[in-house]
């Protein structure tokens, strides 16, 4: 079975996340992700990622911390996700790739359609916001 590595992003602005939803031709169709991508061999994770939002989203981003890397089976492959907290440095983005992304409250994150393997992830996220307040 596959195991891919694969860095993801969670963007904040101005108190909000963003979250993007998975075109109907990828894998997992229309599930929303925190956007990244496969981690290229010999790829620093970090610039990974900064790499895959300037190519998604053409959003410049820093990397403010990171969550615990979470693994998840799928029936057909196995991922390991290494999210980074990151800031926008505007609020502004372009779709080359998913179906939709939008700047949602933390609050809202949970009513989401999410990606199976993503669940861990927003809860470390939302846990991370609860401590903070
Ligand atoms: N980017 C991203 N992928 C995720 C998340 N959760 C999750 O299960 N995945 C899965 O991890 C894989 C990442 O693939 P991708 O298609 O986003 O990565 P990529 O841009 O490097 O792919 P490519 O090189 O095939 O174009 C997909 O199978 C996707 O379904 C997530 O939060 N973000």
């Amino acid at each position: 079975m596959p195991h891919i590595h694969v860095t993801c992003a969670i963007i904040e602005r101005n108190g909000l996340v963003l979250a993007a939803r998975r075109s109907a031709l990828m894998q997992l169709p229309l599930k929303w992700e925190f956007p990244g991508g496969k981690i290229r061999a010999g790829e620093d994770p970090g610039e990974c990622l900064k790499r895959e939002i300037r190519e998604e989203l053409a959003l410049e981003i820093d990397i403010a911390g990171e969550l615990s890397p979470a693994t998840h089976h799928y029936p057909d492959f196995i991922v390991t996700l290494y999210p980074f907290i990151c800031k926008a440095k505007t609020s502004g983005f372009k779709l080359a790739e998913h179906a939709e992304a939008a700047w949602f409250p933390p609050g809202e994150l949970t009513g989401l359609d999410w990606a199976e393997a993503d669940l861990p992830v927003l809860d470390a996220y939302l846990a991370t916001l609860e401590r903070k307040s």
